[in-house]
Order: C-alpha cells, then sequence, then structure tokens
C-alpha cells in the first residue's frame, strides 16, 4: 500500500481519536453522523479497526511513549502517536505508519512543528516493535472509572476485566429457533446458555441464515435478562426500553404478545428492521416510558439506559469519551423506572430489571433500594435457575452479577446485572 493510499484511513481514525478524547464522543455517534461517510467501503472499515485498536491499546501505548517523550504532547499530535504506537505493535511495516505519522502532523498547521519529535519518537517504537510491546502489561481503565472498580471488585478481578477488555469480544448470536441446525451453517461455538459464538465473523450481513432472518446480534450475557424473565405463550409482556429490539425479539420468539417502547425515533427505525428481518411481531411505540400508562402486563422487561460499562469489551471508547459525571442521573432515572414500571405490572405480576452495567450503584444497590421503596415487593430467587447460568453468579439480594471475566478462555461476557422482583399478588 502507498503511503498516500494509508493515509485516508489513518486521517478519518485520527478524526475519531480526536472526538472521542477531546469531545467526550462515542464512536457509535460519531458513525451514525456520518464521519466515515466521504470513505471508501474499505478504507471506512479500515478506519473504524484503527480507531477501535488504538482506543482499546491506549494506556499501554501511552505507557510506551512515555519512555521516549519529554513532556505530554498536545492531544492531537498524542493521537497521531497513539495510533501509530498500535500500529506498530501490530507487525505494520515501520517505514509506512512512520512517515504516515510524521506526514499526518505535518499537515496540521497547528502541529506541524512538531513532526521532527513525531518522527525520532516513533522510530524509537518501531526499534520497540511488536515485542516490546507485548511486555507490556495490559492496558488499565481510566482511573475515573478504575476507581468506583476497584470500591466494588478486589484487585485481582478488576486485572481480570482489563485482560478481557484489552482482548476484544467475539460476535454472539441469539438463534430464533434451532441452535444447532443455525450452528451447523455458521459453525461456531454453542455457548453453555444456548448463544453461538463466532470468534472471526467478518461481514454479519454475508453471514448464513442472516438475510433469513434465522437470528440476530446479541451478547450471550445481554440475551439472560431473557431466560431469567422466561416469557410464556400468549402473556401480555412489557419490553420498556426495548431498542435496537434484541431483547424484544427474544420475547416476539417466545410466543408472547410483546409492546415495544422506546423513546429514541432513530433507534426505534432499527426495532422495526430488526423485527421486519427476523419477521417476529411486536407492538412498537415510541414514547417515553414515564409517559406511558397503558397497564395490566403479566410481566415487564425494564433494560434501563445506564453508564453502559460492562460493554467496554465490545466499545473501549467508552471510558475516553465519558467521566462519569452523567452517571447520577442515570442511577436517579433508573429507580423512577422501577417503580414507574410496578405500576404497569398486574398484581402478581413480574419484573425484570437489568443494566449493562459494572457499577453497583446501577444492579444491586438498585434492587436493594426498590425493595425499600415498595412494601411488599419481592426478588424471584428461582427465577435465576436458568440453563448455563453459574449459581456462583448470583448476589446477596438474589440478582445476578455477570462480569466480562466470566468465561474469559472463550472471550468473556459483557457485564450485566439482572434481577426479577415480583409485584404483591
Ligand atoms: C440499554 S438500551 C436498550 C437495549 C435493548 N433492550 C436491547 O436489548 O436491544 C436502553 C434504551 O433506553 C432508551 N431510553 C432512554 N431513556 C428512555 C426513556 N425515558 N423512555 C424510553 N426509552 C428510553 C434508549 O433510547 C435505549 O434504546
Amino acid at each position: 500500500m502507498s503511503q498516500q493510499q494509508g493515509l485516508g484511513p489513518r486521517k478519518a481514525a485520527l478524526f475519531l481519536l480526536d472526538q472521542v478524547t477531546s469531545e467526550g464522543k462515542l464512536l457509535s455517534e460519531l458513525i451514525g453522523e456520518g464521519a466515515l461517510q466521504h470513505l471508501p467501503a474499505e478504507d471506512r472499515a479500515r478506519a473504524q479497526r484503527l480507531a477501535t485498536e488504538t482506543l482499546r491499546g491506549m494506556a499501554r501505548a501511552d505507557r510506551m511513549l512515555a519512555r521516549f517523550l519529554q513532556k505530554t504532547p498536545p492531544e492531537a499530535v498524542r493521537n497521531v502517536l497513539r495510533l501509530c504506537t498500535v500500529e506498530l505493535a501490530g507487525g505494520e511495516a515501520a517505514h509506512g505508519v512512520v512517515n504516515a505519522g510524521v506526514e499526518l502532523v505535518a499537515r496540521n498547521k497547528r502541529t506541524a512543528t512538531m513532526k521532527g519529535m513525531t518522527n525520532a519518537v516513533l522510530r524509537k517504537v518501531a526499534a520497540e516493535g511488536p515485542d516490546g510491546w507485548a511486555k507490556l502489561a495490559n492496558p488499565r481503565i481510566p482511573g475515573w472509572l478504575r476507581g468506583p472498580l476497584k470500591d466494588a471488585y478486589s484487585p485481582e478481578i478488576v486485572a481480570a476485566m482489563e485482560a478481557v477488555h484489552f482482548a476484544g469480544a467475539p460476535l454472539d448470536i441469539t438463534v430464533k429457533g434451532d441452535v444447532a441446525a443455525a450452528n451447523d451453517a455458521l459453525k461456531g461455538e454453542i455457548l453453555p446458555t444456548g448463544s453461538i459464538r463466532l470468534a472471526n465473523a467478518g461481514q454479519v450481513s454475508a453471514l448464513p441464515g442472516f438475510d433469513e432472518g434465522d437470528w440476530w446480534v446479541q451478547d450471550a450475557a445481554a440475551a439472560i435478562p431473557v431466560m431469567v424473565l422466561a416469557p410464556q405463550d400468549g402473556e401480555k409482556i412489557l419490553d420498556l426500553c426495548a431498542a435496537p429490539g434484541g431483547k424484544t425479539m427474544q420475547i416476539a420468539a417466545s410466543g408472547a404478545h410483546v409492546t415495544a417502547i422506546d423513546s429514541s425515533v432513530g433507534r426505534m427505525i432499527r426495532v422495526k428492521e430488526n423485527l421486519k428481518r427476523t419477521g417476529l411481531t411486536a407492538k412498537t411505540v415510541t414514547s417515553d416510558a414515564f409517559e406511558f400508562s397503558e397497564g395490566g402486563f403479566d410481566a415487564i422487561l425494564l433494560d434501563a439506559p445506564c453508564s453502559a460499562t460492562g460493554t467496554i469489551r465490545r466499545h473501549p471508547d467508552l471510558p475516553y469519551a465519558k467521566d462519569g459525571s452523567e452517571f447520577q442521573d442515570l442511577i436517579d432515572q433508573q429507580a423512577r423506572m422501577i417503580d414507574h414500571a410496578l405500576t404497569l405490572l398486574k398484581p402478581g405480576g413480574r419484573l425484570v430489571f437489568c443494566t449493562c452495567s459494572l457499577l453497583p450503584d446501577e444492579g444491586e444497590v438498585q434492587v436493594d433500594e426498590a425493595l425499600e421503596r415498595n412494601p411488599g415487593l419481592t426478588v424471584d430467587v428461582d427465577a435465576l435457575d436458568v440453563a448455563g447460568v453459574d449459581a456462583d453468579w448470583r448476589t446477596e439480594e438474589g440478582g445476578l452479577r455477570l462480569r466480562p471475566d466470566f468465561w474469559a478462555d472463550k472471550g468473556g461476557m459483557d457485564g450485566f446485572y439482572i434481577a426479577q422482583l415480583r409485584k404483591p399478588a
């Protein structure tokens, strides 16, 4: 590849990195807003991969660079150095990467004077090579999040989470019908809970059964809340925060009558597309959950908006885009959503509350506090008796704590908290 050919995706990856680390934007938002639209499809994929891999290896790149930098350069230069360091670590040809890094710094008027330093530093990084990189410790979660995680988990568990975050995530699939038959075509691994895992999936829409709507992409941990809910044929079930619809499809596939609500117009379009592709049926309502007042549901799934700190394997941008400042609002909203959901349940009905968060404030503590606020409310511990779900994952108050380092040898799972609450009859 010529240097010019390689520069487009690198420039785009650098834009993504700058937006994440300086503007607090998430990669999914940036890509959704069309940040890569100007590139040909192949370059778009490369830019996204470069940015994702750089974010995943960021803390390790910073440690490597600190050896060769006298002082921290401006963020725009630092991101060039990080990007090139991660590329060099991956075994890319040193000459091309160093030249591209120098070119990226030289092209920007505000950073052009630092091209000599960039050249010198990247040559030193190149001399370390992939072997020097491999000797460094796994990248640490940034301090603002590492602190609360260390309060909640032992240092060994935090380190184990960091190891799986760095390893990245395979592709998990939930099948609508016969799992074994679907896996004959997909040739993945059937996980203990029945999801199919593909180590190197490639383009999802090209996989067998996609066009036929036989399955959808869903992390194995994200499939467990509906297994806990155990929807029954003919039941009236509400999916209160439904988009993009992974759990709605699971409920619909069980034969229950599901109403799917989400406040996001754009994300609700994805629910409808997903239902159409899989041939499943749900009533879709675009509304704020708090404005929805239809009652009498047999069961409700509340997959509440949260910090998403359980999804860092897939979204390594999250700890760099966020700083935790908006989490208290989410925590307050989760509590209000639990109480609102209870008003929509028929007496004796069940509410599965879940979040893809690692923070107890968005899990265990929510359930403890919901029980205090709502006399007569109980926790259904028996609902956690799901095939493939380990008894060790149960928590004191009666929920399930899923961690990214569970099934680490298979590629881990998203961090999740799940509990089933029962409204008094
Ligand atoms: C964790 S995601 C749901 C994922 C979904 N259950 C699935 O499995 O595909 C949380 C969702 O809550 C929605 N949301 C946030 N605030 C809301 C509100 N006040 N009312 C309804 N939906 C809301 C967001 O748009 C987002 O789609």
